[in-house]
């Protein structure tokens, strides 16, 4: 089993983030919360001080993807094993972790180019968590959500991420390709009963870090209703309709982030039971709706 518990925190580097201000806080309905970054924007989900920052940058990329353990011991056990598998890394200066407002980490770059940070020992906000909306959203042990990052390499990737982080495989979804790429999946892996926390998606040519989408889950499907229709009436792009996908049984659409990536709002996700869940292929991403829009 491993020794990473939960997606912690996503740090996004942003070029607009007035634009942020409007989408997260007035339309998708995420408590403003603080830290100690001034310039920065605090998305707030739960008693964390934030779930998501974003920070003004002159590029829109990912800063970091933060998975948590549960102590220093698990700490070092993964520091070794990444390690061991030949990738550098370095803790976090305590200014670095005073800023992501827990007690320590690490940091590396994963294959397939994504900026990974190990931390444990999060800081909580006691304060009232207040949405505009009255969201509310299911983190605690199944922490933020899930996010989906573009890979060159799949196949090392998914060694990286299974062999050495001990992720476990939760399943693909082969991509259409034509025959002479062989199959192409897009792997899904979880760390807790949350059916994903991370799905890598093969992308060949890659660009500077870059997210897929990170999805958050809310408490009820009028939640996420009242969240559709708010980006509807904002005026932003549907990356896709509603619809209920068919391995983690989620109710969810896709709307486009200031930051060029997707924000998967759903609702009503499974929970696996580990003594006998088999990570199985799906051949349809969908029961029904999810109509795509890549325009
Ligand atoms: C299939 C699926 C199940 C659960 C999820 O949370 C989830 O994000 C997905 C992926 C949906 C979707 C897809 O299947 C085809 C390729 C897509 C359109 C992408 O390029 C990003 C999202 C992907
Ligand atoms: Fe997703």
């Amino acid at each position: 089993m491993t020794d990473i518990s939960s997606l912690g925190y996503v740090r996004v580097r942003a070029t607009d983030l007035d634009a942020w201000r409007t989408f997260a806080f007035d339309t998708i309905g995420f408590a403003e919360g603080t830290g100690p970054e001034a310039e920065a924007l605090h998305l707030r989900m739960d008693e964390r001080h934030a779930r998501i920052v974003i920070l003004p940058g002159d590029e829109d990329r990912v800063e970091c993807v933060g998975w948590e353990v549960r102590d220093h011991l698990a700490l070092r056990r993964v520091q070794s094993a990444v390690e061991a598998a030949g990738i550098a890394t370095k803790p976090l200066s305590q200014e670095d972790a005073d800023t992501r407002r827990v007690e320590a980490g690490i940091a590396f770059e994963a294959p397939g180019g994504t900026p990974v940070e190990i931390f444990y020992g999060p800081a909580l906000d006691h304060s009232p968590i207040a949405t505009k909306f009255g969201n509310r959203f299911v983190t605690g042990e199944l922490g933020l959500g899930h996010v989906v990052v573009p890979v060159a390499d799949l196949d090392g990737a998914y060694r990286f991420y299974a062999e050495v982080l001990g992720f476990l495989p939760r399943g693909a979804f082969r991509l259409p390709a034509p025959p002479e790429y062989g199959p192409v999946r897009l792997r899904f892996m979880g760390v807790n009963p949350r059916h994903h926390s991370l799905a890598i998606m093969p992308t060949p040519d890659l660009k500077s870090p870059a997210l897929v989408h990170i999805m958050v889950e809310c408490e009820t499907l009028d939640e996420v209703g009242r969240a559709l229709d708010r980006v509807t009436t904002g005026g932003y792009h549907i990356s896709s309709t509603l619809g209920r996908h068919t391995n983690d049984k989620m109710i969810s659409f896709y709307v486009r982030t200031p930051g060029g990536w997707d924000l998967e709002v759903g609702c009503d996700g499974m929970l696996v039971d580990e003594t006998s869940y088999t990570a199985e292929e799906i051949t349809a991403d969908s029961y029904w709706g999810h109509k795509w829009d890549f325009s």
